[in-house]
């Protein structure tokens, strides 16, 4: 046995003494009959203590250290972060503070990475780890693919056949292209643009106020507006209002949904609610209504035919996305409308900021004033703004980043030793860990502050390496601070391919909210508390309130008859 290991052996927190104590105390003062009860029940207490202790001992050193469970080997981890969800990274390395680590997870590794050195170097492309060897199984639970379906989209995922082959690759760079900076994005930007204007018109329609929970006022006008914009005038929500009560049913049980024990019995009102989306999806392809949709989804239900997906099961496939336009957006912008409205100086401030934006303040002869914000110069134009909207998704943002290790490899930083990643080990890069380090963002890296993006010069967004879409903003990371640190859309190989959509509909969502809209307490009338963030789930998409504030919204004074529109 090599010196080194022996040496971790010794220093394993392992009561040797005690042991070799015990054992010698058991032969010499019990009878065989009670030795043998003695030894079962200090054997398993043995095996539960020090399990762990002994595997990190006799890991290989080069592997990222593994931080034992105290009393619970290989289930221990894993009923901790389904405990405490993403925040249980941070609680296991409190007084480690190592860069990576493995936890033992049932029979496998979890490997946690919250240096962002380390990060940026694992994240990028590369044969040795697969986002999709992760991401797969969990789609097909969560939105109910069938096996030969799972087939289709399995083939050439790690892209043995060729980069471009098997509908993954199809799909994924299609969607990439639609969404990326352009003339596409613009288009579907600006039909949706015009779609909240119009529903925030409706919602708020003259001086009475409405009475509702902030988050479901921003998934009614959320919701249906982009399933108009993506999905065309024959979307399910359109056909079928009740659909989006559904659909955040679904989302709010997902976790339960996919766990998929029994889930007509476990997990009923979502399983149900599923199931009635489903439905709704599968008429949307099977009557095509698909043909007077956006271009992307006319293009993504395309190609999942040609692939040979039935058309029950194309329709289900819609439900992923749905949730991606959706699953983050909303939470997002209820966040920034909290932190924007429950802070009186920082609203005034940047209703100030922002009313260089709004560019035509015509008043006609006749009807109501018109008013038009320009969401490009939200962009360029108001910082402060801009600077809100990235520290929100700092603060909120706890999605880890996953990859399969595919083939057993070393990586390594600078600063870093080199480090083995085994086959099999699962990386999650821990976003909302990096969010909150003080060595990354400084001594107020736990607070929320809005003008930390901000950037006294236009310039080209950094916010997202090893990506070729570029787009125009007025802020920056601070200095010092590399990209793989700001995870909110993931990084490297696995960037979010909708940021710069919802950049635009966030910004001009709230820039409306902000110009049109009084958000107060629905009890006071004053400005409402801030929410706490409910960070012991987990994760499928940012964070959620704890508890939602009821709110009164109703026209600020003078706007009363206006008609507010944004444009691009
Ligand atoms: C604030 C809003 C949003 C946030 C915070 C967000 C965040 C993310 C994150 C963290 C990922 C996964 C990256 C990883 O695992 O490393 C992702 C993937 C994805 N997002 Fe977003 N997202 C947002 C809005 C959107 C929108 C509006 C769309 C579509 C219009 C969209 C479409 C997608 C898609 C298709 C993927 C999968 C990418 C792939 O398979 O390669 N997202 N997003």
């Amino acid at each position: 046995m090599p010196q080194s290991t022996l040496s971790r052996l010794l220093a394993a927190n392992i009561p040797w003494t005690l042991h070799i104590a015990a054992l010698l105390t058991s032969i010499w003062f019990l009878s065989p009959a009670s030795r043998s009860i003695f030894l079962l029940f200090y054997g398993l207490t043995t095996f539960l203590f020090d399990t762990e202790c002994l595997l990190a001992a006799l890991q290989n050193a080069d592997e990222p250290p593994l931080i034992p469970h105290l009393y619970l080997p290989y289930v221990g981890h894993v009923i901790g972060m389904f405990w405490h969800g993403a925040s249980y990274f941070a609680r296991v390395n409190a007084s480690t503070q190592y860069p990576m680590y493995t936890l033992l997870t049932l029979t496998g590794r979890t490997i946690v990475v919250i240096d962002p050195a380390l990060a940026g170097t694992i994240q990028k492309a590369s044969k040795n780890t697969s986002f999709y060897g992760m991401i797969l199984e969990v789609t097909k639970r969560l939105v109910d693919l069938d096996e030969p379906t799972m087939e289709i989209i399995r083939w050439n995922i790690s892209g043995e056949h060729g980069p471009h082959e098997g509908l993954m690759h199809e799909a994924g760079s299609m969607v990439a292209r639609e969404l990326s900076p352009g003339p596409s994005l613009n288009e579907m930007s600006a039909v949706q643009l015009q779609q909240f204007s119009m529903l925030l018109n409706a919602f708020v329609p003259g001086s009475t106020g409405v009475e509702i929970s902030l988050m479901d006022f921003v998934k009614r006008i959320f919701t249906v507006g982009n399933a108009f914009t993506i999905y065309g005038p024959q979307n399910p929500f359109a056909l079928n209002p009740s659909l989006v009560q559904d659909f955040w049913t679904w989302e709010q049980g997902m976790i339960a949904v996919m766990a998929d024990i029994f889930p007509s019995l476990t997990a009923r009102k979502p399983y149900l609610a599923r199931k009635a989306i489903n439905a709704a999806l599968e008429e949307f392809v099977a009557k095509e209504h698909y043909r007077n949709a956006s271009p992307m989804i006319q293009k993504r239900v395309q190609i999942n035919l040609k692939h040979g997906l039935t058309t029950k099961m194309a329709g289900h496939a819609e439900l992923i996305l749905l949730f991606g336009v959706t699953g983050n957006v909303v939470p997002t912008t209820f966040w920034v409308l909290a932190n924007i409205f429950s802070r009186p100086e920082l609203l005034a401030r940047i209703r100030e900021e922002t009313s260089q934006a709004v560019l035509c303040m015509r008043s006609a002869p006749v009807g109501p004033r018109e008013k038009v914000i320009n969401v490009a110069q939200l962009k360029t134009k108001c910082p402060l703004l801009v600077s809100t909207y990235r520290e929100t998704i700092r603060s909120i943002a706890n999605l880890s980043s996953v990859r399969l290790v595919m083939h057993t490899h070393t990586v390594s930083a600078p600063g870093h030793r080199p480090y083995l990643l085994r086959q099999g080990g699962i990386v999650q890069i821990a976003s909302g860990v990096i969010h909150a380090l003080d060595s990354v963002w400084g001594s107020d890296a736990n607070k929320f502050n809005p003008s930390r993006f901000m950037s006294a010069t236009t310039t080209n967004e950094q916010f997202s390496a090893s990506s070729s879409a570029t787009e125009i903003t007025a802020t920056a990371l601070p200095k010092g601070v590399s990209s793989a640190a700001y995870r909110g859309f993931g990084g490297g190989s696995v960037i979010c391919p909708g940021r710069h959509f919802a950049q635009n509909e966030i910004l001009g969502f709230v820039a409306l909210c902000v110009h049109m809209l009084d958000i107060v307490d629905v009890k006071t009338g004053g400005s409402f508390a801030l929410p706490v963030k409910d960070d012991g789930r987990i994760p499928l998409s940012v964070m959620k309130p704890a508890r939602e504030p009821q709110v009164l919204i109703k026209r600020r004074e003078g706007e009363e008859s206006a008609a507010w529109s944004l444009e691009l």
